[in-house]
């Protein structure tokens, strides 16, 4: 199946340039969002107020690559052609000197040269927040079923109220973790952050656990037990609650804590066990984090992105029960459907204007698994994640 012709012939007979591809280009991952018409769909074009057709119905793809493997990035843009609509236009307007992607995260600076230089390509940059604000708004806004809680493995989805989205904590997790307080549209100011983050995650794991990949370390996670290397409050009480303060003997009073006190060598722990403690770990801290600076502003409602959570049953709850506990129930963490793309997607937006008018989504779609994403090696099969195997049908109307 074919998702990425750059040119389609409209009810008018006019050739319409289609497909269009924007990149966020992170510390770890390079997510790419392209739009595409499928040939399938075909509810009848848009119309402006006197019922000329002035868009086009389609979808949206997502994929993503390791950002180490760039080559492979590049080669999936270039066999698929994804370059060739970079606006959304008449084929009379594209010229060759309009070859441009929309490009965000630090990547987009780092290999502006090797873009231009592999593909004949110039990267338009955008900025990182702007994009991250743009993308969690326009899928708040235009997405169903997007933002959901998750409390005792329990995914509930949460409607949005459009007139009360604002104020909300915006918590995107990636390499590292940046924390947003969003007001409106382009309305937001980067409050607070933190170096603890996803890379940490996958690095510090990668150095004690030898795992060849993310997702074995992340599969790893489910098999462990975190109190074979934490230091419980009941092994500093004897076994029992300190409840004066409200701890249970349960509760984690020290991270990897027990390494020190075991007398044991890194091998002599499993694997298993290290990932479940980093996981923890990592995931509790910033939660924390999170509800603190969801306090220092009165925000009742943070929303997590980015791909470190990767829709992981362990880790949202991790993270949930700790804005829950620390905020005594007041605060909800809520993640979202297409957690690590929303960079990409704001990107993806700015092609016309900051403005979200011009991009309706009509419906989420699955696509049969072989369908979206052919030559993508580095898709990943953990449950629950967007692994391109789905895509948002939408339709995209002239500025
Ligand atoms: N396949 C993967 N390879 C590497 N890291 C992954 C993968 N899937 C999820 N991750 C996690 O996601 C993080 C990157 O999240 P992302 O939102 O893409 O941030 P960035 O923009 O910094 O790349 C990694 O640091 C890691 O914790
Ligand atoms: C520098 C970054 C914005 C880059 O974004 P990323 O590639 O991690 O998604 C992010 O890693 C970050 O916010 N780090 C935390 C820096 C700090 O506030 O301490």
């Amino acid at each position: 199946m074919e998702h990425n012709r750059e040119f389609e012939i409209d009810g008018n007979s006019n050739p319409i340039q289609i497909s269009r591809l924007a990149l966020d280009i992170g510390g770890s991952l390079i997510k790419l969002v392209y739009f595409s018409r499928n040939s399938g769909d075909d509810e009848d074009p848009p119309k402006d107020k006197v019922g000329v057709s002035n868009g086009v119905n389609g979808r949206l793809h997502f994929a993503k690559f390791e950002t180490a493997k760039i080559n492979d990035c590049l080669e999936f843009i270039s066999a698929n052609k994804l370059f060739l609509g970079g606006g959304f236009q008449h084929q009379e307007n594209c010229t060759n000197d309009r070859r441009f992607i929309k490009a965000t995260g630090g990547g987009a600076y780092k290999f502006s040269e090797l873009f231009k230089e592999k593909l004949d390509i110039s990267l338009e940059k955008e900025d990182e927040m702007d994009c991250l604000v743009m993308g969690a708004n326009f899928l708040l806004k235009a997405a169903n079923q997007e933002a959901f809680t998750y409390l005792n493995g329990q995914k509930e989805f949460v409607q949005i109220d459009h007139n009360d989205l604002y104020p909300y904590l915006l918590v995107n997790i990636g390499s590292g973790v940046s924390m947003i307080k969003v007001d409106g549209d382009g309305k937001y100011e980067r409050v607070s952050g933190t170096s603890v983050g996803g890379g940490t995650f996958w690095g510090l794991g990668k150095l004690l656990t030898k795992c060849q990949s993310f997702d074995e370390l992340l599969e790893l996670s489910h098999q462990g037990n975190n109190r074979a290397i934490d230091t419980l409050v009941g092994d500093i009480y004897g076994g029992m609650d300190y409840s004066k303060v409200g701890l249970s003997s349960t509760t984690i009073a020290s991270s990897f804590g027990k390494a020190i006190s075991d007398n044991k060598e890194l091998e002599d722990y499993k694997p298993e066990d290290i990932s479940r403690s980093l996981l923890r770990m990592i995931s509790n801290n910033i939660g924390q984090i999170s509800y603190l600076n969801a306090l220092r502003f009165g925000l009742k409602r943070i929303f997590f992105g980015g791909f470190f959570i990767r829709g992981h049953s362990y880790t949202m709850d991790t993270i949930a029960v700790a804005v829950h506990f620390w905020s005594k129930g007041e605060a909800k963490a809520m993640f979202l459907r297409h957690e690590g793309f929303l960079g990409a997607l704001g990107a993806f937006i700015s092609y016309e204007s900051p403005s979200l008018d011009n991009l309706v989504v009509n419906q989420m779609v699955p696509l049969p698994v072989n369908a979206s994403l052919v030559t993508d090696t580095n898709f990943d099969t953990l449950k629950g994640d967007l692994n391109g195997t789905e895509s948002i049908r939408c339709s995209i109307y002239r500025a």
